[in-house]
């Protein structure tokens, strides 16, 4: 069944449907990474986008039980040069096609990804709708255009009610703004006795949890859109230990005074170079943002930046200058990507650590 793209500035890219016959709206961005489109498409961090992918063949080791980031994935369509409909692998499971038939998300394929990508590229990321190629393209360029972008996405995919993933080790709130399972994994694997809570949870709750250390999640949309979770960061601030990547970077950066806006076509791939501003080092990191934090708005705040992307200077870490907290851009959980990163969990338990032993100081 043949299916079309139309951008908002009116391009038509008609290819083979797969996956669910639907309809849909939303923001279209790609990304870079060669493998990992499991992780990809599940990713919640994707609520309300159309993701193309620029690798060109994607399906071939089908889908597996292991590489969910999400049971329900929030992503609005998938778009692809070549869906691979044979899948081999001996994890796999179902194909490509089938998951999205059963989530009820549609795919796109036989596309110039490369074009629709250099366009994005070109003129930042806008608005699409992908429809049957049937339908009237003026129409739907019109209905698209009428169409406002939903901005309730972290409400769309936090958690409803607070769980548990017990451990015996540092008791951490880990705050859902749309969490990859792989943040709650690094945990796990470190013995954190972690309590998953909805992206609204007040301080005062998360406060009669006791917790060790709070992580912020990744999630998606503009950090704005949850000024609550803001105002909960502020509240803790200086009193436990705090870590957060993405999303929960942009939100602490947000609680302690700092601002974000908007980039033109963001950072989506496995392959990101960050460098450590202290060791100098550089690490390869798995990204995918739309939103960055204003590095010139910092001045005046008690936060300092502590990495920052080679491709582009942007922000990429940063910490409390008096309080034990720090956050990242990328992903050191990767899921998919480079696992150059995953230290930074270590050093989350430090912190705990660290402060747990200053308490038993003073006590
Ligand atoms: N992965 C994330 O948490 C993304 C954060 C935010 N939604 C952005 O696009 O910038």
């Amino acid at each position: 069944m043949k299916r079309k793209l139309i951008l908002d500035d009116g391009t038509v890219f008609i290819g083979e449907g797969f996956g669910a016959n639907e309809e849909t709206i939303g923001e279209v961005v790609f990304n870079t990474s060669m493998t990992g489109y499991q992780e990809i498409l599940s990713d919640p961090s994707y609520c309300g986008q159309l993701v193309t992918l620029t690798y060109p063949l994607v399906g071939n080791y089908g889908i597996n039980r292991d590489d969910f980031e999400s049971i329900t994935p929030a992503i609005k369509a998938f778009i692809v040069r070549e869906e691979a409909d044979f899948a081999s692998n001996w994890r796999n499971e179902s194909t490509l096609d089938e998951l999205l038939k059963v989530k009820g998300i549609p795919g796109l394929a036989e596309i110039d990804t490369r074009k629709l990508t250099r366009i994005i590229r070109k003129h930042g990321a806008m608005k699409g709708i992908l429809c049957s190629a049937e339908m009237d393209t003026e129409e739907m360029l019109e209905k698209l255009h009428r169409t406002p972008l939903r901005r309730d996405q972290v409400e769309q995919v936090s958690t409803q009610t607070a769980y548990a993933s017990p451990g015996r080790g540092f008791r951490v709130v880990l705050m859902d703004f749309g969490m990859k399972h792989g943040i709650l994994r690094e945990l796990n694997k470190r013995d954190c006795d972690v309590i998953v809570v909805p992206y609204d949870t007040s301080a005062e709750e998360i406060r009669r949890l006791q917790p060790d250390g709070i992580m912020l999640s990744n999630g998606p949309g503009d950090p704005k859109d949850v000024p609550q979770a803001i105002e909960t960061i502020k509240s803790l601030l200086g009193e436990i230990p705090l870590f957060g990547i993405c999303l929960g970077h942009q939100l602490f950066a947000l609680a302690c005074g700092g601002d974000s806006f908007k980039m033109k076509f963001g950072h989506r791939g496995g392959n990101h170079p960050v460098k450590d501003l202290k060791t100098g080092k550089v690490a390869l990191t798995s990204q995918n943002h739309g939103y960055s934090v204003d590095e010139k708005s910092l001045a005046g705040t008690r936060i300092e930046v502590t990495h920052i992307a080679i491709n582009d200077g942007t922000v990429e870490g940063l910490k409390h200058l008096d309080y034990p907290a720090f956050t990242v851009q990328y992903h050191p959980e990767a899921s998919p990507g480079p696992e150059d990163s995953n230290y930074l969990f270590d050093d989350f338990m430090k912190l705990m650590e660290d402060e747990k032993r200053k308490e038993l100081q003073h006590a």
